[in-house]
């Protein structure tokens, strides 16, 4: 059978491990063709190719379920669940999306795109399956990196709590994160799989079995329990950590026997309660390059499958946000000890690699564990330490009661770097950097700043480390710079809550925030051409908002515009609403930005034209709204 025949996982019943090897060889072709034409997660998936198909081969997925966790590595699962056919439109808009999407597939039984919430959604459905009376298994399969998230180990202390309840939990231990994983966790799952007993039994015990005349070649099935038994008994700590927390553990499996995982998966299935297989594998399996370089093809943009070079693109680009922000920090902290800089495990996306590599006492990568990192940051800030919190938007979601309960209510100087920070594009809506203006700008004692360029970021970056009044938050776009001059050194800090006027003008004042001024400007021009004079703000900060300069232009000009990109509701747009209501100045005011509506998987820039925020259309939105009378040109 080809993967193109197959419109249902279940099909994969019956089929001989060479029909399953065939399979796996046309679900890795196809995961490469589209990934280097799309761009994507390279690695995650060819890593889960044989585990996925062993699994499917002993579920019945009309009734069972699977959760994913992250979701990034689950392009296999897409193509067995009947999206082969279209896994070429992966990641682009109006196509199949990069994580599980609950409205994609009714295979997709649980969406993500966080990690390590997996475990927590499966002992749901199994608890509910119980309440029910119903009888389908429930499979969570998550990462070594995932497993180093909170909520995993949360879920796993409740699951290992409740003896009668069926969940399985498949670890796919790949020792990689999307950087090398760290913590005692990962360290614990390598002493497991390298065990040299465990090593010996998996090596050695199936050859001498099946040389047992008459016996050998019917031992199979049963061997499994015997090499689990002998495992335990030879190493009698393989997995005790999970065996004592209520799990029944089995592996480790090597990830790319499909014989060994199809056995491995029904012995697990007869095991009653909370059962943890340990699975390793290899992230980037099969694609030598990937293989060999695993942090780089995590994931990637378009490359070219022969080299593994990305595409050149047709003018060279600025430098990232990122590397300007991990170049600009290292640098301030060669000079400033109490500089720390922490990641939850994306130290290559935020561009605190830099800084791990020049200054690796001054760099903490605490796994993914947004939480522990922020709470940690507030310890260090007791202590006269500048940490640097430096976590996408959207993932420092995941640590909002740390923000509030241990930095801003003890108002302790954290400072906070949102990379990511507006519409990121592929990704889709679980990381979208949206909301971060208005869930922070509600918390006491938090400051609030963007910068219009990477000039400034380098700017803001020294203002808020030279800032320990209290917290500061920094956000930023994911993507180029704008081609501006940087500086190498020497940067000033900016006076706290103060913006600067970009450009004057009579007939409406735009204030602008962090990555919406240089459109503005584009307003501007565009305003002019049609008879309005437009002012534009530079806001710079959210809060406190300079309302000294934004107020007394209000007035003058009796029109406000405002521009960001992150949600309305509560937004920037709000902050300049309730500051000029707060002064009775009553003007009309229009807010640009995000609606109440979830952003899809699509470039940017498609982003932005489905959502009215590219320079022409806003400024065609403006002329709707204030439509200013044309100066009468006197006749005769
Ligand atoms: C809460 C959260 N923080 C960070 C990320 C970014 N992220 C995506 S995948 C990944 C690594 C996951 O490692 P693992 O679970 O081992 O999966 P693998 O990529 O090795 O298959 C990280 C850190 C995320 N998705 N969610
Ligand atoms: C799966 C995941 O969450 C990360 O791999 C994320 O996709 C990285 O995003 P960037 O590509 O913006 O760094
Ligand atoms: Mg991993």
């Amino acid at each position: 059978m080809h993967l193109s025949e197959l419109t249902h996982p279940n099909q994969l019943h019956g089929l001989s491990i060479a029909q399953l090897s065939q399979i796996a060889a046309q679900i890795r072709d196809k995961h490469l063709e589209t990934v280097a034409a799309t761009g994507g997660h390279l690695g995650p998936g060819l890593g889960v190719v044989e585990l996925t198909l062993a699994l499917y081969q002993t579920l019945d997925l009309e009734q069972d379920r699977v959760i994913w966790d992250v979701g990034h590595q689950a392009y296999p699962h897409k193509m067995l669940t009947g999206r082969y056919n279209n896994f070429h439109t992966l990641r682009q808009k109006g196509g199949i999306a990069g994580y599980l999407n609950l409205r994609e597939s009714p295979f997709d039984h649980f969406g993500a795109g966080h990690a390590s919430t997996s475990i927590s959604a499966a002992l749901g459905m199994a608890i509910a399956r119980d309440l029910k009376g119903e009888h389908f298994k429930v499979v969570a399969i998550i990462g070594d990196g995932a497993l180093t998230g909170g909520m995993a180990l949360e879920a796993i202390n409740h699951a290992g709590h409740l003896p009668d309840t069926n969940l399985m939990v498949v670890l796919n231990d790949n020792e990689m994160s999307i950087s090398p994983n760290v913590g005692a966790i990962p360290r614990y799952l390598n002493k497991i799989r390298l065990s040299p007993q465990v090593q010996f039994i998996a090596d050695n015990l199936e050859e001498q079995f099946k040389h047992i005349p008459f016996l050998g070649e019917n031992l199979t099935p049963e061997m499994h329990r015997i090499k689990e038994g002998m495992k335990r008994l030879a190493v009698p700590k393989v997995g005790a950590v999970f065996e004592e927390l209520g799990f029944t553990y089995v592996g480790p499996v090597d990830g790319h026997n499909l014989e060994e995982l199809i056995a491995t998966f029904q012995h697990a299935h007869t095991i009653s309660g909370p059962v943890l297989v340990h699975v390793a594998t290899i992230k980037g399996k099969g694609y030598a390059i990937a293989e060999n370089d695993q942090v780089g093809y995590h994931a990637q943009n378009p490359f070219d499958l022969v080299t593994g070079k990305a595409k050149p693109s047709s003018k060279p680009k600025p430098p990232s946000y990122s590397k300007v922000f991990g170049e600009t920090l290292t640098k301030l902290a060669e000079n400033d000890p109490r500089i720390i800089g922490i990641t939850a495990a994306m130290a290559t996306g935020t561009g605190l690699d830099i800084l791990q590599k020049r200054l690796p006492k001054q760099y903490i990568d605490v796994g993914i564990a947004e939480q522990h990192a922020v709470t940690m940051a507030a310890g260090l800030a007791t202590q006269g330490m500048r940490p640097v919190a430096t976590i996408y938007s959207t993932f420092l979601q995941r640590a909002y009661d740390q923000i509030v309960h241990d930095v801003c209510i003890q108002s302790l100087p954290v400072f906070f770097c949102m990379d990511r920070a507006g519409i990121v594009g592929a990704d889709g809506p679980t990381h979208q950097g949206m909301y971060d203006i208005a869930y922070l700008r509600c918390l006491p004692n938090m400051v609030l700043m963007a910068p219009k360029d990477e000039a400034e970021l380098q700017q803001m970056l020294v203002t808020g480390i030279n800032y320990t009044a209290g917290p500061i938050a920094l956000r930023y776009p994911r993507g180029n710079g704008h081609g501006v001059a940087l500086m190498e050194e020497g940067w000033e800090p900016l006076p706290i809550g103060k913006g600067e006027l970009l450009r004057q003008g009579e007939d409406l004042v735009l204030v602008a925030y962090g990555s919406m001024v240089y459109p503005a400007l584009q307003v501007a021009e565009i305003l002019k051409e049609h008879g309005m004079r437009a002012a534009v703000i530079n806001a710079r900060f959210a809060k406190p908002l300079d309302t000294e300069l934004i107020i007394p232009l209000a007035k003058q000009t009796g029109r406000v515009v405002t521009l960001e990109e992150g949600c309305l509701m509560g937004g920037f747009g709000s902050a300049v609403l309730e500051a000029l209501q707060d002064a009775d100045v009553l003007v009309p005011v229009l807010r640009l930005g995000v609606p109440d509506i979830l952003v899809e998987h699509a470039t940017p820039d498609e982003s932005k034209a489905d959502l009215g925020l590219t320079p022409p259309q806003m400024a065609e939105t403006i002329m709707a709204k204030f439509a200013v009378p044309q100066p009468t040109v006197a006749v005769g």
